[in-house]
């Protein structure tokens, strides 16, 4: 089932991205609407962070296009410019597994950091938006704590409120969950629901279903770099349309 909208803030189109002689993203095109929140699942090695890391450009596709918002880029193997890399990049904020936190800075500041550097806010300015995204995030209490000093859900939780206090468009998240506990990571999820409820737009490289059967709008079933899938949650999970998606399920959960 496609759902291609009119009025797509992201639109990208025949992306492919080869490692090598691998085709890591073989032909993915991909739309999405202000407020939509989608899910991408697929077994390991399928593509899912390799096409987050497409859509703000941390890796640049051998060909296709990609807008995100007012921001358009071609790819067709010739270099890119910087300044529409940023451009895009502006509208989006992003979510790594391992949090990527600097280790020597406080929470507030790794919050703060960002906002001076590529967006030129005052140290002022910075630090209370960053206590503001901290706030949301419930971790007002961990603002002056280093990295060390945090748990692992609370050190993704100041990667979130990093991201967030860039006022992006656009939130991806690359498995945010995956090297936590259980109930840590319900912790994080618990989070990007209220972001959802919010309207955020979301796309997420998860392995947690139930995320992607609850909270997102679109699932998309990624395997061998191809989106051979995608559809309503609903749709995906109990009546799939292709035999590639039962098995992967049937794997998953053990059904
Ligand atoms: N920088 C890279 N250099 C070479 N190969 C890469 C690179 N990044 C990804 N790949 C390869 O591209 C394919 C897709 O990887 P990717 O990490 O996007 O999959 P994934 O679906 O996110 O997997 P997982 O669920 O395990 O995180 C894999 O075969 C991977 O080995």
């Amino acid at each position: 089932m496609e759902h291609s909208s009119g009025h797509s803030f992201v639109q990208a189109e025949h992306l492919v991205k080869r490692f090598g002689e691998h085709r890591a993203i073989d032909d993915v095109s991909l739309s999405i609407a202000k407020g939509e929140v989608i899910s991408l699942i697929g077994p390991s090695g399928a593509g899912k962070s390799t096409l987050l890391r497409l859509l703000n450009v941390l890796e640049t596709p051998d060909s296709g296009t990609l807008r995100v918002g007012d921001a358009a880029m071609t790819f067709d193997g010739t270099p890119v410019k910087r300044a529409r890399v940023l451009a895009i990049r502006r509208h989006t904020g992003m979510v790594f597994q391992s949090f990527n936190l600097f280790p020597h800075l406080s929470a507030v500041q790794n919050v703060a950091l960002a906002q001076m550097r590529v967006l030129g806010r005052s140290k002022d300015e910075a630090r209370t938006r960053a206590l503001a995204q901290l706030e949301r995030v419930g971790l007002a209490a961990k603002a002056d704590a280093y990295p060390s000093q945090c748990s692992g859900g609370q050190q993704q939780r100041i990667g979130i409120a990093r991201a967030l206090a860039m006022d992006p468009d656009l939130m991806l998240f690359d498995e945010p969950t995956s090297g936590l506990d259980p109930e840590v990571g319900a912790e994080i999820l618990a989070v990007m629901r209220e972001l959802a409820a919010d309207g955020t737009t979301m796309v997420m490289a998860t392995h947690e279903m139930e995320f992607a059967r609850h909270v997102s709008h679109w699932t998309c079933v990624m395997v061998e770099g191809a989106v051979i899938e995608r559809g309503a949650p609903a749709q995906v999970f109990d009546a799939p349309e292709h035999e590639r998606t039962r098995r992967f399920l049937s794997a998953v959960l053990g059904r």
